[in-house]
C-alpha cells in the first residue's frame, strides 16, 4: 500500500509497452519519480532503459503513459519548466559554439539567453562557451548536454547513461550536482549498465531486465541482494532455474553447495580420500550426485568471488 505521508510523485509512467518490428522490447513498464530523489534506470545494454525514457518523454509511441505532475507532457504550457532530459549527448550543428548552440535552444523554449551561460557556470563549463560542439570531448558534450537540459529549469530531469565518456572526477561532481538537483525538491532519473555507478549516484532504483522491470527499490537494499549471496534449496532446481530464467532472472546454473566426505560416502560406490573432492556429475530428483576427484587440493574454484584454495568452493553442474 501507498505511504500516505510520501511526496506525490513528479512523473509516473504506467504501462509502458513496446514492439520493435512484431519484437516485445519493453513489457509493461511502471516507475515514479519522486521529489528529493534520485532514481536509477539500471539495466544492461540492450534491457529497454532508453526506449523506456523516449516513450516517457512522447519522443516514441507505443501502449502505456506517463504523467508529470498529474498531466501529460502535451498538456503543459511549457513543457522544458516540466522535464529535461540529455539523451547520449549534446546535439547540434558541430560547427556551432556552446553559446550560440544554448542561446539557439533557449529561443526555442522561450527562456532568456542569459540563462545559457548561468547554466554553464552551474556545469562547470563555462570555459567551455566559444568552443565549437564539434570539437567537444566525449565527456564535456554531456555536460553540455546537461546544461541544455536544465535550462528551463525544469523539475524532473532525465538523464540517459550521462557517464558515458566522464572520468571519475567528473562521476563525482555528477553526484553532488544530481544531489544539489533533487535537495531542491525535483526529481531524477539517471540510466545506466552498472551497478557501481548507481551506487554512487541513486537513492532508488528501477531494474530493468529483457524490458521488464524485476526490482523497484531502494538503492540500499538493491546493494545489500547483489553484493550478498542467495542460497536456495529446491527438490527441483532445474525448474527452479528455468523459472528464473523465464522471468527475466540471472541466466544460472545451480551450483551445488560443497560436498563433504560424508556426501561422496552415501552418494554411491566412490570413496572419499584425503586430499581429494568431490565433484558434482549430475542431478538426480533436484540433489547433486557426487563424484570423488582426482584433481589434488588446492583446486581452482569456479567462483569468481572466493580465493583459490577456498574449501568452501562448489562445483557448476556439468
Ligand atoms: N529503432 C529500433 N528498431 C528496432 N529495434 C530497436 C530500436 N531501438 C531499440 N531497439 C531494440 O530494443 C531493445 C532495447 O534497446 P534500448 O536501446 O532501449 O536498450 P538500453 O537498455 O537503452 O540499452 P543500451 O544501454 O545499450 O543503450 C534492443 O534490443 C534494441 O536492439
Amino acid at each position: 500500500m501507498a505511504d500516505p505521508a510520501a511526496p506525490s510523485p513528479l512523473a509516473t509512467a504506467r504501462g509502458l509497452t513496446k514492439d520493435f518490428r512484431g519484437r516485445r522490447v519493453l513489457s509493461d513498464v511502471s516507475l515514479q519519480l519522486s521529489p528529493h530523489r534520485v532514481t536509477g534506470f539500471l539495466g544492461a545494454n540492450g534491457a529497454g532503459k532508453t526506449t523506456a525514457i523516449r516513450m516517457m518523454l512522447g519522443l516514441l509511441p507505443g501502449e502505456g503513459e506517463t504523467l508529470f505532475m498529474g498531466r501529460s507532457l502535451a498538456q503543459w504550457r511549457a513543457p522544458a519548466e516540466v522535464v529535461g532530459a540529455a539523451l547520449g549527448g549534446v546535439a547540434g550543428h558541430p560547427e556551432h559554439s556552446v553559446r550560440t548552440h544554448l542561446r539557439m535552444v533557449a529561443a526555442g523554449i522561450g527562456v532568456p539567453d542569459e540563462r545559457g551561460g548561468e547554466i554553464l557556470s552551474r556545469v562547470g563549463m563555462q570555459e567551455a562557451a566559444r568552443l565549437r560542439l564539434g570539437r567537444l570531448s566525449l565527456g564535456m558534450g554531456q555536460r553540455v548536454a546537461i546544461a541544455q537540459a536544465l535550462l528551463g529549469d525544469p523539475r524532473v530531469l532525465i538523464l540517459d547513461e550521462p557517464t558515458n565518456g566522464l572520468d571519475p572526477h567528473s562521476v563525482r561532481w555528477l553526484r553532488g550536482f544530481l544531489r544539489d538537483f533533487a535537495d531542491g525538491g525535483r526529481a531524477v532519473l539517471v540510466s545506466s549498465h552498472q551497478l557501481a555507478e548507481m551506487e554512487q549516484l541513486a537513492d532508488e532504483v528501477v531494474v530493468l531486465t529483457r524490458g521488464r522491470v524485476v526490482a523497484d527499490t531502494s538503492m540500499a537494499d538493491l546493494s545489500k541482494i547483489a553484493h550478498g549471496r542467495v542460497g536456495v534449496e529446491s527438490p527441483a532446481l532445474d525448474k527452479l532455474t528455468q523459472l528464473v530464467e523465464q522471468r527475466g532472472g540471472p541466466s544460472s546454473s545451480p551450483v551445488p553447495v560443497p560436498p563433504t566426505s560424508q556426501d561422496c560416502r552415501d552418494s554411491g560406490s566412490e570413496t572419499w580420500r584425503p586430499n581429494t573432492r568431490c565433484r558434482c556429475t549430475g542431478w538426480t530428483s533436484g540433489r547433486p550426485r557426487w563424484r570423488s576427484s582426482t584433481f589434488p587440493l588446492p583446486i581452482r574454484n569456479t567462483r569468481a568471488d572466493e580465493s583459490p584454495g577456498d574449501q568452501r568452493g562448489g562445483y557448476r553442474h556439468p
